[in-house]
């Protein structure tokens, strides 16, 4: 049998590969059609919210979708007004702060009228090939210190220096190693106070040495407190815990469920609850009144539906739970991705009640821009960030007398749409429950009619039954922020889980891709503060020494000594899913990995692989279509920080979307050498 490609698991994209699943409800796999004509783009891509300024995420909201590949206009470009409430923080790549202390300095922005390393590049391979010189430097202001600009420039001379021989991945990463100081080679950044001296010279030095993953061992205090921390949980002091997601179409009931789970555990007083229900009635809404126990935000409130992410935290008998109520509205699927990035289960809610649960299954109809329900889509983008277990939950099952045969014609219709999303079916469990009554949410049924045939597990046993989140401790730190919680004297407290390795107060960090060195100051885990904050962790750690703007949701904190890579392109293997016409070199996108989200284009269609077998079947096809699987190359239009899938699982998974749909899904299997750097 040939071999599958090395950077994959066999249950991940592979299922999505499943024939069966694309020819699901009589879909035809559409024959493979030469691709339109292209119109020539439009000269200005700027768009009003992208113009003004906006935050990416306003931008996806906001803005409407970029223009088809044959440049025209896609539909359902509609402005969503209560987007404007949607905060983000702005990346900024070069801080203001660090720029006006630069002017102040006497030191200049750099005028980009100099050659850029590209330029040299090019011109010392035009010069190798006959070609006509590049144009002469133009006298420049001193720029501004950037040490990625700087290291590309030295690069940039050597190879004008030594000519083009030489010149290879290896070489220049050898070149980078052997330039490293001895002591830095050594450093361990993340020890706390022992390590804090060298750790504290070391933040002083452009910090962007990337050294292999495969160099990297934690500090043995810091290896110390991890065993002992590990040793106390084995022996029961505190519950396993489980990062949980709960996903499904608009409406069909996540946040009552949840809000309801909540009082039936202990965890909302019986005051609350009655406050919420008068306040929820006085506005008319006294049906969301559970909801709004999740929904905190007034816009969720005044419209019923979530806009963002609630992150709650509670116990079961059996695990330690960070919950992440996703909004199931589809304009809000960026949201619900950065909630399902983080997440090791799910639990899918699907209204059971007539009609709901088909209007949340619905297909996308052919050629419209508007995709089908969110039940799909969620369940298809959470398997592809990485959540491998699944709790079905049949809501609303109340409105049609607990009928048992409507439960099974849902569990027929959606389980084979499951598995070939790549979910296995001994990871998939069912149960019916109601949230407004609270039935079989943590006690058995008491209504008669569930109660006589449903002899499942419970919501809570449901959770209980997830195996708990693992920890990649043996490698370097990796914390993509969700969130910027606080900015004050104390530092900037950043809120996320943390993907790898391990961290205490006092550890030094960078954070990508401003570059910028920190030292945490203090940490808390599970709202309480903590000593140590370990790999599948949710953490807030406010950092010192670093500036506001210098961090933001897509930043990723890191060991000094390993930062993550920041890429300015990547290579993807992807699984095509719905696409209004074939997917073409120049498809814009918005990219979607961990907690980042940037505009970008799919540069090249690299090869279209053996959906079976996974061997290259073609090299540059010109178009893909639904269901093909291929490498593609993909440009952000800013650098994004980003690892292969086969080092770091959970920052190596994307999802590209467009128009309001995610049109493909996959994981990164290449990125570039000179990918290391900050902004
Ligand atoms: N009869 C009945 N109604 C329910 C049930 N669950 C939720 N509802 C109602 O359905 C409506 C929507 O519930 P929400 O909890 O806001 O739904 P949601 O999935 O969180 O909605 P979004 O987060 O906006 O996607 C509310 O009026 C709830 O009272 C149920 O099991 N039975």
């Amino acid at each position: 049998m040939a071999p599958k490609n090395k950077y994959y698991d066999d249950d991940d994209l592979d299922d999505y590969e499943d024939d069966d699943y694309w020819d699901e409800e009589g879909e035809e796999e559409p024959a493979p059609q030469p691709p339109p004509k292209p119109k020539p783009a439009p000269k200005s891509a700027a768009t009003p919210a992208a113009a003004a300024g906006a935050s990416a995420l306003a931008r996806t909201l906001v803005d409407p979708p970029p223009r088809r590949p044959d440049g025209r206009q896609q539909k359902g470009a509609k402005k969503l007004p209560q987007a404007a409430a949607i905060k983000q923080q702005p990346q900024r790549l070069v801080p203001e702060a660090a720029t006006a202390a630069a002017a102040a300095a006497g030191v200049h922005a750099y005028a980009f009228d100099q050659p850029s390393p590209d330029d040299a590049v090019l011109a010392a391979q035009q010069k190798k090939g006959g070609g006509a010189p590049a144009a002469a430097p133009v006298a420049a202001p001193k720029p501004a210190y950037n040490p990625l600009q700087h290291q590309r420039q030295a690069a940039a001379a050597a190879v004008l220096a030594g000519g083009m021989q030489g010149l290879s991945v290896g070489s220049q990463q050898q070149q980078r190693q052997q330039a490293q100081p001895p002591d830095q080679q050594q450093r361990q950044a993340d020890g706390g106070p022992s390590a804090a001296a060298a750790s504290a010279a070391a933040a002083a030095k452009p910090p962007l040495q990337r050294r292999p993953l495969s160099e990297y061992a934690p500090h043995p205090e810091l290896a110390a407190a991890c065993a002992a921390a590990a040793a106390a949980e084995a022996a029961g002091d505190g519950k396993p815990r489980l990062h949980l997601v709960v996903l499904g179409h608009v409406d069909a009931g996540k946040s009552t469920l949840m809000g309801r789970t909540l009082y039936e555990l202990g965890l909302i007083s019986d005051k609350v609850v009655h406050k919420t229900q008068h306040e929820a009635a006085a506005t008319g809404k006294g049906s969301f009144a559970w909801a709004w126990m999740l929904d905190e935000r007034p816009e969720e409130r005044a419209r019923g539906v979530t806009v963002d992410v609630a992150v709650t935290r509670f116990e079961t008998p059996a695990r330690n739970v960070t919950l992440l109520d996703a909004p199931g509205h589809r304009d809000f699927v960026p949201n619900m991705i950065a909630g399902a990035a983080q997440a090791d289960a799910a639990l899918l809610i699907v209204d059971g009640s007539t009609g709901g649960f088909e209007a949340g299954f619905e297909p996308a109809a052919p050629g419209s821009a508007a995709g089908g329900g969110q039940t799909r889509e969620h369940a298809q983008l959470a398997r592809s960030l990485g959540v491998e277990q699944v709790a079905v939950v049949v809501t609303k099952l109340d409105t049609c007398d607990f009928d048992q045969q409507r439960f099974e014609a849902i569990k027929a219709q959606l389980e084979p749409f499951l598995k070939t999303c790549g979910f296995r079916p001994s990871a998939i469990q069912w149960l019916p429950a109601v949230g407004p009554t609270g039935e079989n949410l943590v006690k058995p049924p008491a209504d008669a009619a569930l109660a006589a045939w449903w002899k499942g597990p419970t919501l809570a046993q449901a959770i209980d039954n997830f195996a708990p989140t693992q920890r990649l401790l043996e490698r370097p730190l990796r914390l993509p922020v969700s969130d910027v919680l606080r900015a004050g004297k104390a530092g900037v407290t950043v809120g996320g889980k943390l993907e790898g390795g391990a961290l205490r107060p006092g550890s030094k960090v960078l954070v990508m891709p401003s570059g910028q060195p920190a030292t945490v100051k203090s940490l808390e885990v599970d709202g309480k503060p903590a000593s140590l904050a370990r790999a599948g962790d949710s953490a807030d750690v406010t950092l010192a020494g670093i500036d506001t703007s210098a961090v933001g949701a897509g930043s990723v904190v890191c060991h000094p000594d390993f930062p993550v890579p920041l890429v300015s392109k990547f290579e993807a293997r992807v699984v095509v899913l719905e696409v209004p016409i074939p997917l073409l070199r120049g498809q814009q996108v918005t990219i979607h990995a961990h907690t980042a989200r940037e505009s970008g284009h799919v540069s090249a269609l690299l090869s279209l692989l053996n959906s079976k077998t996974g061997e290259v079947q073609r090299a540059k096809p010109r178009c893909l279509l639904k269901g093909q699987s291929a490498v593609v190359e993909v440009t952000p239009a800013r650098p994004l920080c980003l690892e292969e899938y086969s080092a770091y699982k959970a920052l190596g998974r994307v999802a590209l979307r467009d128009g309001g749909r995610t049109i493909a899904v996959g994981i990164i299997t290449g990125l570039p050498a000179e990918g290391s750097g900050a902004a």
